[in-house]
Formats: C-alpha cells, sequence, structure tokens
C-alpha cells in the first residue's frame, strides 16, 4: 500500500493544528490546567486535538483514534469560559465549530488499539509550549502493531539546527518503506533525511529531555560517555529529539525511566511517529533492554522500558552499556 491519502491527511491535521498551537502562542499566555496525574493540559492541547480528529475521521470515518487528550474536564460548568476558548481557536480552523461539536470531537480521540488505529498528541512537550520551547504536534497510523504513516510538526524547532537564531518551523513526514522527509512548516519542497554515519564525528552527540523527571539524565550522561560521546547533551523537550536524530543532528536519544517513576510505562503517541521517521531515515529504535517498541498492547508500551533512539551504527554498543550498567546497578 502506498498510504498516500492518509500521509496528505495527517500533514494536513498537522499543519492546521500546528498553526492552532501558534495563534495560541501568538494571542494569549496559555495557562497550564491541571490533569488527574497532575501534568498539563492547555486550550491549545485541546483545539489541537479537535482539528485532527475532525480531519481524520471525515477522511477515515471507521478508523479508531487514540488521542492523548479527552474532554471531561471541558464538560464541567465552571469549564465553560475554557471551552469558549478553546472553540475560538478552533474556528480558525473550522469556521462553524460550536462547543458540542469541539468536545464531541476531543472524545472522537478516546478509541480503542484496532488492527488499524490513528495515534495522536495534540502538543507533545505541553511544558515545552507553556516555556515557549519546543513541542510537537504528532500524528501516526498504525497497522498490526508497525508504524505505517508518521507526521511530526514541529513548530518551535529551527529549520538549520546550527542557525537556532533563523526559521523556526519544521514537518516531519514518513511513510513505512518510503523514506523520511522533513520540510518547511510554511511549505516548501520535501528533503529526504537521513540519520548520521559513523564518519560523522562531529555529529557524535546526544539528545534527551528537559524535563529531568522524563528520564534519568545522570544515566543517560554515564552511557553516552561510555560509547564515546564527549560534547554534552542536549536537551530539547518533545518528539523534536526524534526529528534530531533523523536528520543526523545527533547520534543518540536516550530516554532512561527516571528513578522518580521507576515503573513509568511510556505512551504511544509519545513515540509512534518519531520511532517510524527515525527508522525511514536509516535509524534504530528499541527499548532500554533492545527490544523493538510493541504499539499493540493499549495506550501505554506497556512490555518496553525505556527508549533508545539512535543512528543504528552505534546501538549494539549503547545496549551493551546499558546491560553492564544495569548488572552493576542490580548488583550494588
Ligand atoms: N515519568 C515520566 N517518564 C517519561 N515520560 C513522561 C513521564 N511523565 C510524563 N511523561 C511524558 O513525557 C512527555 C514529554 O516528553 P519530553 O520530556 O521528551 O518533552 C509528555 O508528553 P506531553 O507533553 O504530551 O504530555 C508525557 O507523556
Ligand atoms: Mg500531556
Ligand atoms: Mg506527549
Ligand atoms: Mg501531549
Amino acid at each position: 500500500m502506498s498510504y498516500e491519502s492518509e500521509k496528505q491527511v495527517a500533514i494536513q491535521a498537522a499543519l492546521a493544528a500546528a498553526r492552532l498551537c501558534q495563534r495560541v502562542h501568538q494571542e494569549i499566555v496559555p495557562q497550564a490546567i491541571e490533569k488527574n496525574d497532575r501534568s498539563p493540559v492547555t486550550v491549545a492541547d485541546f483545539g489541537s486535538q479537535a482539528v485532527i480528529c475532525h480531519t481524520i475521521a471525515a477522511a477515515f470515518p471507521n478508523d479508531p483514534i487514540v488521542g492523548e487528550e479527552d474532554a471531561a474536564v471541558l464538560r464541567q460548568p465552571d469549564m465553560a469560559t475554557c471551552l469558549q476558548q478553546v472553540t475560538h481557536y478552533v474556528q480558525s480552523e473550522i469556521p462553524d465549530a460550536t462547543p458540542e461539536a469541539v468536545v464531541s470531537w476531543i472524545d472522537r480521540g478516546n478509541g480503542g488499539i484496532g488492527s488499524r488505529y490513528w495515534t495522536l498528541d495534540p502538543i507533545d512537550g505541553t511544558k515545552g509550549f507553556l516555556r515557549q520551547d519546543q513541542y510537537a504536534v504528532a500524528i501516526a497510523l498504525i497497522e498490526n502493531s508497525d508504524v505505517k504513516v508518521g507526521v511530526l510538526a514541529c513548530p518551535a524547532l529551527p529549520i538549520d539546527l546550527s542557525q537556532p537564531t533563523q526559521d523556526h518551523g519544521v514537518l516531519f513526514v514518513a511513510v513505512r518503506g518510503q523514506g523520511a522527509a522533513m520540510m518547511p512548516l510554511q511549505g516548501g519542497e520535501p528533503k529526504p533525511i537521513h540519520v548520521s554515519t559513523a564518519e560523522q564525528a562531529d555529529r557524535l552527540r546526544f539528545v534527551e529531555s528537559v524535563e529531568s523527571g522524563h528520564g534519568n539524565h545522570d544515566l543517560q550522561d554515564a552511557v553516552a560517555k561510555a560509547v564515546g560521546i564527549q560534547a554534552s547533551s542536549i536537551r530539547m523537550d518533545s518528539q523534536a529529539k526524534y526529528g534530531a536524530v533523523a536528520q543526523g543532528e545527533a547520534a543518540l536519544y536516550l530516554r532512561l525511566p527516571s528513578p522518580k517513576s521507576p515503573n513509568y510505562r511510556e505512551k504511544i503517541w509519545d513515540h509512534a511517529a518519531g520511532v517510524l521517521i527515525v527508522e525511514e531515515a536509516g535509524g534504530k529504535v528499541t527499548d532500554m533492554h533492545g527490544a523493538p517498541l510493541k504499539f499493540s498492547l493499549g495506550s501505554t508500551l506497556e512490555a518496553n522500558q525505556g527508549v533508545v533512539v539512535s543512528n543504528g551504527s552505534i546501538h549494539e554498543g549503547v545496549l551493551q552499556v546499558l546491560r553492564e550498567q544495569l548488572t552493576t546497578s542490580i548488583g550494588r
């Protein structure tokens, strides 16, 4: 299958959602609403999920969608003003949107895992979005546990990472078997992307989360050093990190379980799109034990622990160091 129409729909949805997020930033200072798990959500997360679900459901009405957010909180009577604000931003993309339609579109993302389903993260890196740092709109199509289409819109990412003060806004797109490409969010020719090669010593850098609670900075640093990465990490929110590896700007992205939440299970929408983009750019993604990420078990990667993303050539070495590190720390 070429997945051409799925790719085009995912691109359209991601571009519309990214415009909405940027408009929110231009017009207001978004406030964090605290979810039950104490993590933040904003009007932009809700608006983005509404626009994406509306776009996907219009094109593929039978496909389940598994999105991060749900509209329960927006249905509470004391949230009417917030829902009004979300509706205002959704109307900038879908002019006839009503509050009732917006909550139903958001809840279209409460679907279950099927043999074919979409997963989306309306804003990956909400903490980054709130800090005016990196964030990504992430959309992926999964069939039989295999990611077939992955799209990442990164409005705050420099088009050229070595020129951070120049133009921003990057779209990453990949289809299984067809390679990965990046293009300016504003439009332009897609440029095929490739991970770094073993010879590109200047690209031997690693990326990790800004948030210390989303990983293990100390262990990540030790592992990177052990595989010969001298430079300190580039800390970046969201799946923009997958984009950095896919375009060869970094050789490694490490996401090891945080000591603060050792039993945390990663969410499918935090990885699906990024995994395909890196794999199609020639890289490799496994969990910290070397197992492939399993996208068929529910909304979490229940069978996996930690995530290792690399240019491929250093992957085995990283897993070997991790095996040694884990044996040492268990033996202590
Ligand atoms: N204890 C934890 N360990 C790993 N990831 C976590 C975590 N708690 C939350 N996250 C996830 O980390 C994501 C952000 O990743 P990063 O740190 O790479 O920017 C969040 O996505 P959202 O921002 O979409 O909620 C959230 O799903
Ligand atoms: Mg979140
Ligand atoms: Mg996320
Ligand atoms: Mg999110």
